[in-house]
């Protein structure tokens, strides 16, 4: 499973969980302006806006996770199964592969509002990368520092929703998730007082005892509602450093410890990294499940007008500060 979402603090900040049981030997990759963009059905880009993300390197083409461009418009993909649909080619639509759906749009466009402009002509086409990288079942999250949405490719169509609480998980679709929020609404991160009966003591013996009721499993129901209670309540830190470790914290309550998600006999599911993108300085920010140290990649350290991307392994290394 995986967790999405985003947060206003010092910066506008953007990030995820990526939960799963095996790694695509991802690394962080900077597309520098003037990489040559090839699609499949639609025109190569030639120059278009930089971006840094988390991403698979396949012949040279970067399969991103999630990115953000030099702009701040962000994205990411979290697996959908069973709901996500793509289409045969439309001769009168864009044809995007669900592969080349990050690239393109964050090469093309700034802001959510001319990416969802773009999405009203845009098919998510079933064309694979390759044989053994086969489409994946993916819904997607795009944020800019001021609103996100989300896109699902579904048997009915493609569908956009406003998404006013900035976060994504994982099935069902997203309009059962922003209902679902309803079902939370008198958690609270103060104590509540007894509403039950006047007429019986009943004194709050902990602190904390206004969010009792908030789900602590992995689901992704479960997931969207706690890390919508931990978003909203978030104090929000003034300094850089105070920021992404907030934002770090948030991710942290809805991660998955290896063990805890079992999907096949002694197969598990956990979080292999939490990245935070810090959309107005294009800093990339994670940490990795056997590396608690936070890593920063920044996209304007590089020359961004170049034309080869720029990989960075993960250091899958502890750092333990040993201080005697
Ligand atoms: C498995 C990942 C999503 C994690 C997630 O949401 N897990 C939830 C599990 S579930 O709810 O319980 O099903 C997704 C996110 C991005 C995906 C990758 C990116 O889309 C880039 C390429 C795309 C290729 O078509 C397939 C390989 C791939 C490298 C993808 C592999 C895999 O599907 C990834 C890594």
């Amino acid at each position: 499973m995986c967790t999405a979402l985003t947060f206003n603090s010092s910066s506008h900040y953007f990030g995820r969980n990526l939960d799963v049981e095996l790694s695509y030997n991802e690394e962080i990759v900077i597309t520098p302006r003037n990489y040559p963009f090839h699609f499949r059905k639609m025109p190569s880009a030639t120059t278009h806006f930089a971006m840094i993300g988390m991403a698979t390197v396949v012949d040279d083409y970067p399969l991103y996770f999630d990115a953000t461009n030099e702009k701040g418009l962000s994205m990411a993909g979290l697996n959908f199964p069973d709901n996500a649909h793509f289409f045969p080619l439309h001769d009168k639509k864009d044809n995007i592969s669900p592969f080349e759906f990050i690239p393109y749009i964050l090469a093309n466009f700034a802001t959510v509002d001319e990416a969802r402009h773009a999405l009203t002509t845009i098919n998510l086409v079933d064309i694979p990368f390759n044989a053994s990288l086969p489409l994946a079942p993916l819904h997607w999250i795009i944020a800019d520092q001021q609103q996100a949405i989300v896109v699902e490719s579904t048997k009915d169509g493609l569908h956009v929703f406003q998404n006013d609480i900035g976060i994504l998980t994982n099935n069902p679709t997203f309009d059962f998730h922003r209902l679902n929020l309803s079902n939370y609404r008198q958690l609270s991160a103060s104590n509540p007082t007894n509403s039950l009966s006047n007429k019986i003591d009943l004194p709050a013996y902990s602190r904390g005892m206004g969010a009792i009721g908030l789900p602590g499993d992995l689901s992704s129901a479960s997931r969207f509602i706690r890390a919508t209670f931990m978003k909203f309540n978030a104090v929000k830190p003034t300094t850089e450093n105070l920021s992404v470790s907030q934002f770090f914290h948030l991710l942290q309550s809805v991660a998955m410890p290896m063990g805890a998600c079992e999907i096949s006999p002694h197969v598990y599911e956990y979080t292999l990294y939490s990245s935070c993108c810090n959309m107005d300085e294009g800093i990339y920010y994670y940490k990795l499940y056997n590396n608690s140290q936070i890593v920063a990649v920044h996209l304007f350290h590089e020359l961004i007008d170049c034309s080869k991307i720029i990989r960075y392994p993960l250091q899958h290394q502890q750092q333990i500060n040993h201080i005697n």
